[in-house]
């Protein structure tokens, strides 16, 4: 069975690709790697021998991220710092640790040894492994060329969206190279808008919970100041204790902007170490080359973002309700559903039937909204209709007062009648209507306000001010995306969004197998 939590004990970061290959065998969930110094070094000596010169180890921990990014995308991979940086004699982590896992052989004596007395955290019931792997090699030296001061205050600053390897990187280098306090700032919403995908990135105190929980597993010993921010210089070009900034290769002018303004405002400059990227190692299509959370944003459309709740509705037909916002490329969605053979029943065409001269809604909507929507033949001019509510939202409400609960019952008995294993809902407001309800999954479409405002125009002949008003009727993607289990974003060429469906439709097998259809 895999453990939860392993701790793996590296005499020799050489082989830390093949070492994670193995491990990642045996652990789920997080891996806390411990660096040992010497290979020859019995275990019982494990902290006389710790290194002591803490940036050296700049290369290494570069290595071991960017291995794990190749070998162990599910694994939470988190290098310990403290008997890095000082000697601290004990491994403290936040999780206890079900495995130790040691890359070289070890007398049983000295290993129960190691975990009695170094070991704080660990399960009552843990195992112990030993992976192999050329133990007898010699250990590489480190040689980097750049500037290895450490300084007493250290910062750094970023949206840290989805803690992934190159944030863990950036980190570590900072820690490494502070002896005292960290300040780190992550930037409050209004900061994230020109992002791809923005609409995903979690939200600040998540985002601030997940790294502050890194930094005091890795390191508990530094004093951390974690502070959202709203511009992009934070307390950087106000705090005068500050002596140094950790950047990435690409925010390199971010950092010299500030000591720009840390020299008007009298303040000593930062000195600016960059941080390089890791490569991401199988960029998809529309994905960066680097590690990025933009790329992870991307591979989040289509798959299962929020789980599943557990609704008291018969399993058969199993109900995807599919809902997005004006324009937000739903009917793109549909006809990729279409060819997968599954039916959709679409709410709007619903809603014209139910005010149809010969309709169940149409005498109430006439006596709501008067004469005034009916045309010659005496039918309800839907153009009227639209423009009289689209942009009131009460008046809006009249209507949809009237029509939802008839439309309700209509689409209950639709569904009965289905006899496929999966139907599609399509309603622009499903989840306003309350009408998650009847379906097993919520799917949602979304695409940049912009965007759908440029697409309103083309598709409706709508003057901006119209378009824009149109969109302000409706909840936003924010508002959308909220309610979803899966998202798409249709914004990229027809092929990306068959890309999604496809994704969302085979996990979708995968779970249909888990329920009896
Ligand atoms: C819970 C649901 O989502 S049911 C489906 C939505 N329908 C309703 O809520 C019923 C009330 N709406 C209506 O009767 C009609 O839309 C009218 C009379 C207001 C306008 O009719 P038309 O001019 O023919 O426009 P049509 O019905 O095609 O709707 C235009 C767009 O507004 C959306 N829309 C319709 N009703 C609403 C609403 N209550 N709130 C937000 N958007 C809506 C439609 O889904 C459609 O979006 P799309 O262009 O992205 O496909």
């Amino acid at each position: 069975m895999l453990a939860k939590t392993g701790l793996l004990v590296v005499s020799n970061p050489k082989h830390i690709n093949r070492l994670l290959s193995d491990v990642q065998k045996s652990v789920k969930s997080t891996l806390y790697i411990q660096l040992l110094s010497a290979l020859t070094e019995p275990l019982g000596n494990f902290y006389s021998n710790l290194f002591t010169t803490p940036p050296k180890f700049s290369r290494t921990i570069f290595n071991i991220y960017s291995q794990a990014s190749r070998q162990c995308n599910n694994l939470d991979v988190r290098v310990l710092l403290s008997s890095l940086k000082s000697h601290v004699s004990e491994i403290k982590t936040i999780n206890p640790i079900d495995i130790v896992i040691f890359d070289k052989e070890y007398s049983r004596n000295d290993i129960e040894k190691f975990i009695k007395s170094k070991v704080s955290n660990i399960s009552k019931e843990h195992d112990i492994l030993t992976v192999c792997c050329g133990q007898n090699d010699e250990i590489p030296t480190e040689n980097d060329p750049r500037d290895f001061q450490v300084y007493k205050h250290v910062c750094l600053g970023g949206t840290f969206d989805r803690l992934h390897v190159a944030h863990k990187l950036l980190l570590s280098d900072a820690i490494l190279r502070t002896s005292e306090k960290l300040t780190i700032g992550v930037t409050e919403e209004n900061m994230t808008h020109s992002k791809l995908l923005w609409e995903l990135i979690e939200d600040v105190d998540t985002r601030i919970t997940k790294l502050e929980n890194f930094v005091k597993d890795i390191c508990p010993e530094l004093t951390y100041n974690i502070c959202k921010i709203s511009d992009p210089y934070g307390p950087a070009i106000v705090d005068e204790t500050m002596s140094m900034i950790v950047v990435s290769e690409e925010t390199v002018r971010g950092g010299e902007k500030i000591n720009e303004i840390r020299k008007q405002a009298g303040l000593s400059e930062l000195s600016i170490v960059p941080i390089p990227f890791i490569d991401e190692p199988n960029p998809h299509i529309r994905e960066e080359t680097k590690i990025s959370s933009s790329n992870l944003r991307l591979r989040l459309l289509g798959t299962l973002i929020k789980p599943l709740e557990n609704k008291n509705i018969p399993n058969k037909p199993y109900i995807i309700g599919l809902t997005g916002g004006i324009a937000s490329g739903k009917s793109g969605v549909i006809n990729h559903l279409k060819d997968l053979d599954v039916p959709v029943i679409d709410c709007d065409k619903i809603g014209h039937e139910m005010y149809e001269k010969t309709g169940p809604s149409f005498a109430q909507v006439v006596g709501t909204f008067g004469k005034q929507i009916l045309n010659p033949e005496g039918e309800i001019d839907r153009k009227i209709l639209g423009n009289l509510v689209f942009k009131k939202p009460d008046e809006l409400k009249k209507l949809t007062d009237i029509l939802w609960p008839a439309m309700a019952l209509k689409i209950q008995e639709i569904v009965k009648n289905f006899n496929t294993d999966v139907v599609c809902l399509e309603a622009a407001v499903l989840c306003q209507a309350g009408w998650d309800k009847f379906c097993h999954e919520i799917w949602c479409t979304f695409v940049p306000e912009k965007e759908a405002i440029e697409r309103l125009k083309r598709r409706n002949n709508l003057t901006d001010v119209q378009a824009k008003d149109r969109l302000a009727s409706q909840p936003s993607n924010k508002d959308y995306i909220s309610h979803a289990n899966v998202v798409f974003c249709p914004l990229w060429e027809v092929e990306y969004t068959r890309l999604q469906v496809i994704r969302a439709w085979e996990l979708l097998q995968k779970r249909l197998g888990q329920v009896d259809c």
